[in-house]
């Protein structure tokens, strides 16, 4: 655990700091690790330009400016920083909306460091903390024709607020039906191949000749809303999610036999000629793989779509479930900070004091960043923020939290004690 850091806007005082790095001149938040000095902020007027990051490297004594992944958060009046675990600056956002308040810069987690070795240049990466734990993805994969659509959206049916589909992004033309941002983001190449480089998606593939790919935010939208994530992607995205240790529940669904599933796929009449030959073609080595790659936790034969779809459930464990409930209701909200607050950190908790001219609200928080989840190139998850009364007269004295001396307490959602 780190130091506690100087405040945005606030003058930086550290007899520590070598005499190349001029204190006077910095706008933002400053935090040491190693030999390297992380300045967050202050460096861009442009407001739509989010939150920069500089590190100057007192052994070289000079600046670099980091390749930076991940979304930056939006510039705002200043905020707070602290490192944690060595690997990871938290940053506070003073007035900000309660989802946008806390946020992970991620200077030396194993994900940057494999992508410094990868990049050969200094990385950052952005990670939005939320407190949602997200619910277990699932992905489907199986050959063109053999029916993953219709299985995914006769799930989505029946159970809307339980699942919601991670809308990929491809570059192939929609078919009639098709809506832009609903089935698929439909996609220039070249756009979609400059954000794959920006590290914005979790894997990407060339299918029949198309490029796919899902974006880290297609996922991450729908784990925010307390949904589980469904994935209808090839089976080289289903190895590349696997390989990078998202824990989901992997399904392959196989045609009856090779005539149906070429009969599914002229019926359904999306594809030309050509594009069904290259379709089938390609079916012969999915299948294949599928089949022979202990790549899947299942393998679902879709002969009868009906009993098809009743195995599904089963084994998501759905069956004789309503279709109403969401599987995790926790919401994403965070606690509003004020402008005008200071952070001390103890025992991978982080103490938020807000100052407030209302004597009745509550004016301390603690972040408790204990039992943090994933991380860039996603959310970090896992963050349980509440509000305790400095002044409780505890038996054990010190900071106690406040339902301590007063049980019952009324929380909202995301565990604050509502006033
Ligand atoms: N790797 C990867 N494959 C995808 C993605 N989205 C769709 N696919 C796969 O691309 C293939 C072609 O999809 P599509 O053109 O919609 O045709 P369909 O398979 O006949 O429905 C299918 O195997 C999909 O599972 C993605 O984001 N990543
Ligand atoms: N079990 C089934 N029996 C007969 N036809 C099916 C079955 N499952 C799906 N289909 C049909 O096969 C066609 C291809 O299904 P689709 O869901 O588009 O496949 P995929 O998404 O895997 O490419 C569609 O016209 C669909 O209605």
């Amino acid at each position: 655990m780190g130091e506690i850091q100087a405040d945005f806007f606030e003058g930086v005082g550290d007899d520590s700091l070598p005499f190349e790095f001029d204190t006077q001149s910095i706008d933002g938040t400053i935090t040491t690790v190693g030999d390297k000095i992380y300045v967050i902020g202050g460096g861009s007027n442009d407001e739509t330009d989010g939150i920069d990051v500089r590190i100057f490297n007192k052994s070289k004594g000079k600046w670099d400016v980091p390749t930076t992944l991940g979304t930056k958060p939006a510039q705002c009046k200043g905020h707070s920083a602290v490192l944690l675990n060595n690997d990871r600056i938290l940053i506070l956002k003073k007035d900000s909306t309660p989802d946008d308040c806390t946020w992970f810069l991620e200077v030396d987690t194993p994900y940057v460091r494999e992508k410094k070795e990868k990049m050969g240049t200094e990385v950052v990466a952005w990670s939005k903390g939320v407190k949602a734990h997200a619910p277990k993805p699932i992905v489907i994969s199986g050959p063109s024709g053999v029916g993953k659509g219709t299985l995914i959206s006769k799930l989505m049916k029946e159970f809307p607020s339980t699942f919601g589909f991670s809308v990929s992004h491809t570059t192939r033309a929609p078919r009639e039906k098709e809506v832009d941002g609903v089935h698929y983001h439909f996609a220039e190449r070249t756009s979609m191949e400059k954000e794959i480089r920006d590290g914005k998606f979790l894997e990407s593939a060339s299918v029949h000749g198309n490029l796919y790919g899902t974006s880290i935010e297609a996922v991450e939208v729908v784990s925010d809303a307390g949904k589980r994530c469904v994935l209808d992607i090839d089976v080289q995205g289903a190895r590349s999610v696997r390989t990078c240790s998202l824990d989901a529940i992997y399904i392959f669904i196989c045609p009856p036999s090779f005539e149906e599933l070429e009969k599914r796929l002229r019926a359904r009449g999306t594809e030309t000629e050509e594009q069904v030959q290259k379709r089938l073609r390609n079916a012969k080595i999915e299948l294949e793989e599928g089949k022979s790659s202990g790549l899947f936790d299942h393998i679902l034969v879709n002969c009868d779509l009906e009993i098809c779809y009743q195995t599904l459930k089963k084994l998501l464990g759905l069956d004789g479930c309503t279709g109403t409930t969401p599987i995790d209701g926790s919401s994403v909200k965070n606690v509003e900070l004020p402008n005008g607050h200071s952070i001390s950190e103890v025992n991978q908790k982080i103490f938020i004091h807000c100052v407030t001219a209302d004597p009745g609200k509550k004016n301390l928080f603690v972040l408790d960043v204990s039992s943090l989840k994933g991380g860039a190139p996603g959310r970090t998850r896992g963050l349980n923020m509440y509000a305790i009364d400095p002044f409780a007269n505890c038996l054990n004295g010190g900071l106690k939290e406040t339902n301590c001396l007063n049980g019952g307490l009324e929380r909202d959602a995301n565990g604050i004690i509502l006033t």
